[in-house]
This record gives structure tokens, sequence and C-alpha cells, in this order.
């Protein structure tokens, strides 16, 4: 199996089981306790199903201790068993599981996003190019729905562009590869895990991704800490990254 296909079926069958895992613990258990699950049984069946299937690679989760071998490894998956664990435990829709695979000296070259409620998972290998112009009144930018950036309205403003709130990196990133939306605008916090798979994803799909600064997205790095990123339509990267130099 290759790496791409591997994290597509790996994602996928993390989300099915986070489906069964909702679905087992009822109305009765509370959003954070859900979460809580979430993240752990992910987490536990993604580390088991990358040592059968990949023993000798490095692994960076969110739910796991970080091992420092990463740092001189060849290959480390970058997985966040549960993104959006806030939006899941509340029994929504915009939740998302991410599995990416960094290479020394080529960074993200596989990765899959999978989004189990609406039955779909978009990986490296499979995903179709961005190249027409959807017809839309107005640019649409998503932010996060618990922590937008504080300089997301000034930007849309200045660009003309409306914010959409929407839960989980993943989640906007794969609605702005399908082109239900142009721009996916974080600052303020965030790690690896939340961007690596999204990111590989969009620039398999010929989208535009970087920091706020304009500067690389770089992985695998001693810390993880990767607090924001930008992943849009590539018309829309110049324009969107002088309006938040601007602020
Ligand atoms: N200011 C911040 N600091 C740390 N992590 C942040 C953050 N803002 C967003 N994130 C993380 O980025 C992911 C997407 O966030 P959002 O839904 O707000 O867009 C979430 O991942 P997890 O759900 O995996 O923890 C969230 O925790
Ligand atoms: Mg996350």
């Amino acid at each position: 199996m290759t790496d791409a296909r591997l994290a597509a079926s790996l994602a996928e069958e993390a989300g099915t089981l986070l489906l069964r895992t909702r679905d087992a613990a009822g109305e009765a258990t509370d959003a954070r306790e859900l979460g809580r699950r979430g993240d752990v049984e992910s987490n536990t069946l993604l580390l088991r199903r990358l040592a059968e299937h990949r023993p000798g690679d490095a692994v960076l989760s969110e739910e796991s201790a970080d091992d420092p071998a990463r740092l001189r490894a060849e290959r480390v998956w970058i997985v966040d068993p549960l993104d959006g664990t806030r939006e899941y435990g509340r029994r929504r829709a915009d939740w998302t599981v991410h599995v990416a695979l960094w290479q020394a000296g080529r960074g993200i070259t596989d990765a899959a996003v999978a989004e189990p409620d609406k039955e779909r998972v978009s990986a490296t290998d499979d995903v179709g190019k961005i190249g027409v112009n959807r017809p839309r009144e107005k640019t649409r930018i998503l932010v996060s729905d618990s922590r937008p950036p504080e300089f997301a309205k000034r930007v849309a403003e200045e660009v003309g562009a409306e914010l959409v709130p929407m839960g989980s990196a993943g989640a906007k990133a794969m609605a702005v590869v399908r082109g239900e939306a142009d721009a996916y605008l974080h600052a303020g916090g965030q790690y690896e895990w939340d961007s690596a798979a999204p990111v590989g994803i969009a620039v398999a799909a010929g989208l535009h991704t970087s920091r706020v600064d304009g500067s690389e997205l770089r992985y695998n790095q001693a810390s993880p800490y990767l607090p924001d990123v930008l992943i849009c339509r590539k018309e829309l990267a110049g324009p969107l990254l002088r309006a938040v130099a601007r602020r």
C-alpha cells in the first residue's frame, strides 16, 4: 500500500471508530468527556496501525508524549486523532481526523483528512486541482469558531470578504479544497498536527499555503508549536498577506 493510501485508510478507520464511540456514549455523556474519549481511542488506534504497517517510522501525535527521536528520523507521521475535539463533543459535524507523512528534505509528502460525519476522506493522491474561479458574490474566509484571529475582521473588510466561522482546521481546509470557501486564515495558536495533513492536501490541490507572514510552514521542528496558517486560492494570497501585514 502506498503511503497516501495508508494515510487515507487510517483516517477513515479512525473516523469510523469515532462515530461508534459517539453513538455508544449516548446523550448522557457530556461534551468534554466525549471529546476526551474520542482523543484517546482514536490515538490508540492510529498508533497501533502505524506500528503494524510502518514499524520503522516515527510518530508525532497531539495525544502522545513527544519522542525527540523524531528529529533524527527520515520519516515522521504527524497525526491529529481528533481535530475539532470541542465540536465532536458537542455532536457537531465539523471535526476531522488528520494523518500526514513528513519526509526529511521533502516536507509533507502524503496526507489524508477524514470528515466522518460527511462520509468523506480526502487524500493527496485523489484530490482534484482547484483551477476554476467559482462564481461567488463575496470572497469567503473561514476562521475558527472559538478563537478567530484578532485581525480577521479588519482583513476581511479590507479585501471585501465575509468571515465564516467553522470548527476544526481540517474541516476548514477541506472546505477551501472543495471550493466551498476561498481561504482559511488562522493565528494566535496551533500545533503541527492541526495543519500538517490539511496543508499537504491543499498543496496537492494547487492552493497557496504559508504562515500568515508569508513564510514557509515547516514541520517536524523541535517545538511543534505552529501558531498560524493561511490556506487560500493562489490569487488571494497576495491581497490577504498584505492585508495581514498592515494589521
Ligand atoms: N489559540 C490556539 N491555541 C492552541 N490551539 C489552537 C488555538 N486555536 C485553535 N487551536 C487548535 O486548532 C484546531 C482547530 O481549531 P478551531 O476549531 O478553533 O479552528 C483545534 O485542534 P484540536 O481540536 O485538535 O485541539 C484547536 O485546539
Ligand atoms: Mg487539532
